[in-house]
């Protein structure tokens, strides 16, 4: 029996001597100047616009040049200057001459195009055309064209006259051809561009002939009306137009993922087959293995694959002439927290379970339940890192329940607190018992995060929650959940646990690919991600806080999620897409048209770090909005968080737990409060330090977890607060709230209206769909400009009054009405 001891403290070392990476990227610091990129870049422009002038004028001039430019060693500078046409002179008409007549002929006029445009990234930091691609494409065409020119040329027998077509290069490749297969060249020169095309389009089909000349919008089936079809019909027409919003060309850092090791894999140590039913056979007690089994599969979800659907089409033109839509390139230079900025806790820090500890607790476990009669024939220890779990197998004819009603008189004779009895273990065919190590370990978060499992995750929005019971690292996704109810008494770790979430979200995340609301009544626990706000942080346009912490924002900043959840929706409807992913995938694919409002939408996550305090001051009016957005928020990408320490009916409502499927429990203080967080107890018998029951999908897990503490977060938010962000916060759209006056309390001046009155009346009424977002959307109108004339409509009585975030109602039917209206009006 000793020996599966001596194994598993043989194991405990090994993994002991896993040591997370530090991983540290830094920038050349020549790229951080950006004196010298400014100065550079200008020069380049100016040597583009010299060479263009050059290589023009060379092609008026070029000729009468050429005999003064022969002779200039021979003559003094001066005079052979005097003599020169080229607008440049001797050195435009030698640059020139070397680039048009000895190199590429008239397709030198690519060179300055490429210096042109880098000097533009360089100088104004925007990309007129993507620059790699042009320039790979540049430099082949100028090949290319030489070359052709130069059969041309060759075949014509017209060297004198069109050498400054084809160059140099152009001639010699194809008096070289021409020795090697006579005229058969011209089929060399025809497949290079062929291969080219394939290679550089990446094509590889041909378009078959029943194709529709241009790309067919499926909005056609859709129930909008005429005109909306005509609509579309343009936005094909625009699309091919639309810009990419690529601001540089850098690529954005990957997060830290490769230089993350595996963990070590260990041996692992024998099973004992125990499930013998017999009663007379020897009790049997192995440990068990506790290794964590790496790589543990994750159910996969592909990153942003491209949505391929079945009727669509992809504007092939814009996707060939941009490339795939990359929204990381809105910060080109952000860089990923790296692990270092998290603390390396010593590893002494390790669950400590001694082999004695291990044998008493067996012997009294096996001992208190014979006292009641209840044999059993084995028992498995598996030391996790805040308690070990004892899984027995009772012997044939005992009753589980009698085992649970035992769970008191087991605490009691192992004198600890927190045993948990799982009867029958979900599973397993076996009862556990959970008992409170003495010595626990703390887990740390850099241990955590550098954990292939979690660095590795394609989840959408990867959190990891800790560590399980057999020291496995459990890594779930906030958008699967798709919200999260979290409750504890205080002191038992739910600041941790709120900053571990946000942590695993801030490692993974592109600040363009997550936004973050932060609700923080108490004002003290969320202040550090203060930092964030033009990373990570939304807010609504007036608001001066990065973080909320007043109840009439809060209510304001609810209503204005629900907004914008409709506003997503009317989007994502559109698009006919089902959910956020599909959305962003499509819109990643340059098949959504930026014009018509649609846009890349990042992640929205609202946490809330105490309910009951809010609950208490504001009641409906922030329990109407949180169930509406748990209820209908999960396809459109806004997640919810909620904690509080008192997990009462009061505070908990039946509508707001029964939008929450996922529920995290620190220890609380009764049964009772277990029972409501979790709809079972447990959650009281918990031993506090970040010690919880996580339950979804009616699975409970207890877990670990980890430690971050406040000087980790500090670091890690100055660390993105200090790299270039966004102008300001993410705006989320405008919700005017009883304090500012409701819109019909609002005064509106009907003589003088907005210059788009008329046009947003008919669109109004043309639509019978009274919307802000839609005159926002159509009239490319910003939000406060759009709920402006939204108010003029309804003072002159075409709309009707606003009502939360449903749309208004259109009180004018039809479009003859509304002309007489406005004639008057007029
Ligand atoms: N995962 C953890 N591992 C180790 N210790 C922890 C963990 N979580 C919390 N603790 C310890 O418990 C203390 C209290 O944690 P925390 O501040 O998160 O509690 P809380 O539930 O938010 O309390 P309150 O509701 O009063 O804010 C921490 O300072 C830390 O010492």
């Amino acid at each position: 029996m000793t020996q599966p001891i001596n194994r598993q403290n043989t194991i405990r070392n090994e993994r002991a001597k896993a040591r997370p990476a530090t991983v540290s990227m830094k920038w050349p610091t020549w790229q951080a100047d950006q004196r010298s990129k400014l100065a550079f870049g200008g020069l380049l422009i100016l040597l583009a616009i010299g060479l263009t002038v050059a290589f023009s004028s060379y092609l008026l001039t070029g000729q009468d040049d050429q005999s003064v430019l022969s002779q200039v060693t021979d003559s003094s500078l001066r005079e052979s200057g005097n003599e020169m046409r080229n607008f440049l002179g001797i050195l435009g008409a030698f640059i020139a001459h070397v680039f048009i007549f000895r190199w590429f002929g008239i397709a030198a006029l690519g060179i300055p195009l490429i210096l042109f445009l880098t000097g533009c990234k360089l100088v104004f930091n925007r990309e007129l055309l993507p620059l790699g691609r042009t320039t790979k494409a540049t430099l082949f065409y100028m090949a290319w064209f030489s070359s052709l020119a130069g059969y041309i040329v060759l075949a014509t027998d017209s060297v004198g006259t069109g050498s400054v077509w084809c160059g140099g290069l152009g001639y010699e490749i194809n008096v070289w051809l021409y020795n090697l297969i006579g005229w058969g060249g011209i089929a060399i020169t025809g497949f290079a561009l062929f291969v080219f095309l394939i290679f550089f389009y990446g094509i590889t089909r041909f378009p078959s002939v029943s194709l529709p000349k241009r790309p067919v919008s499926t909005r056609e089936t859709a129930e909008d009306d005429i005109s909306e079809e005509e609509d579309e019909e343009d936005d094909v027409d625009d699309f091919i137009d639309v810009k990419p919003k690529m601001n540089g060309a850098y690529k954005p850092e990957k997060p830290p993922v490769a230089d993350v090791p595996a963990a070590e894999t260990e041996p692992k140590p024998e099973r004992v087959n125990n499930a013998s039913p017999s009663v007379k056979k020897p009790l049997t007690f192995t440990i068990a293995d506790t290794t964590p089994d790496e790589p543990v599969a994750e159910p996969s979800e592909p990153v942003a694959e491209p949505y391929a659907g079945p009727t669509d089409e992809v504007d092939e033109n814009a996707l060939l002439l941009h490339g795939l839509y990359d929204p990381t390139l809105d910060l080109p230079k952000y860089q990923f927290p790296t692990i270092d900025l998290l603390t390396e806790y010593p590893e002494n820090q390790k669950a400590q379970v001694s082999a004695e500890e291990l044998e008493a607790n067996k012997d009294r476990i096996v001992d208190t339940l014979q006292n009641y009669g209840i044999t059993i024939d084995s028992i498995k220890a598996t030391i996790g890192p805040t308690v070990t779990l004892y899984e027995i197998i009772p012997s044939a004819g005992v009753r589980i329940s009698k085992i649970k009603s035992l769970e008191d008189d087991i605490a009691l004779s192992l004198a600890a607190l927190g045993i948990r009895i799982i009867a029958p273990m979900p599973g397993k065919g076996t009862i556990g018992i959970e008992v409170p190590n003495k010595n626990r370990e703390m887990v740390a978060m850099r241990s955590v995060i550098s954990t292939e499992k979690f660095a590795k995750s394609n989840f959408e929005l990867p959190v990891v929650m800790g560590k399980t019971i057999s020291n496995e690292i459990f890594v779930a996704d906030l958008a699967k959940m798709p919200h999260l109810l979290m409750a504890g008494a205080t002191g038992q770790g739910k600041s941790v646990g709120l900053n571990v979430l946000l942590t695993s979200l801030i490692y993974k995340k592109h600040p363009s690919q997550l936004k973050l609301i932060l609700v923080d009544p108490k004002k003290v626990e969320l202040t550090l991600f203060n930092k964030l706000e033009r990373h990570f942080l939304a807010q609504l346009p007036d608001s001066d806080e990065p973080i909320i912490t007043d109840t009439k924002k809060v209510v304001n900043t609810l209503n204005s999620l629900c907004i914008e959840m409709d506003n997503r929706y009317n989007l994502l409807k559109d698009a006919q897409c089902r959910n956020l992913k599909e959305y962003n995938a499509k819109f990643i694919q340059r098949r959504l048209n930026p014009e018509k409002g649609h846009r890349f939408l990042p992640y929205i996550v609202l946490v809330i770090d105490e309910l009951a305090d809010l609950m208490m001051t504001a009641g409906k009016e922030v329990e109407q909005p949180i169930a509406r957005l748990a209820q209908l928020a999960r396809a459109i990408g806004i997640h919810l968080v909620v904690a509080t320490q008192r997990p009462s009916v009061n505070v908990i409502t039946g509508l707001i737990k029964a939008n929450f499927p996922a529920r995290l429990s620190f220890k609380v203080t009764s049964k009772i409060d277990s029972r409501t967080i979790l709809d079972t107890g447990g959650a009281e018998q918990l031993v506090g330090m970040g010690d919880m029951l996580f339950s979804s999908n009616s699975d409970i897990t207890r877990l670990q977890c980890p430690f971050v503490d406040t000087n980790e977060i500090e670091e890690i938010c100055e660390f993105v607060g200090n790299q270039r962000g966004y102008d300001s916060a993410y705006s989320l759209p405008e919700f005017a709230g009883d304090d500012s006056g409701s819109s019909e309390e609002r005064e509106v001046d009907l003589e003088n209206r907005d210059p788009m009155f008329d046009e947003a009346a008919r669109l109004v009424v043309n639509h019978q769909q009274g919307s802000t977002s839609l005159i926002q959307r159509r009239l490319k109108l910003g939000y406060n400009r759009a709920g402006r004339l939204i108010d003029q409509l309804e003072a002159a009585g075409i709309v009707g009054a606003f009502e939360g975030s449903k749309a208004r109602e259109v009180l004018i039917q039809d479009m003859n009405a509304l002309e007489e209206m406005l004639k008057n009006m007029n």
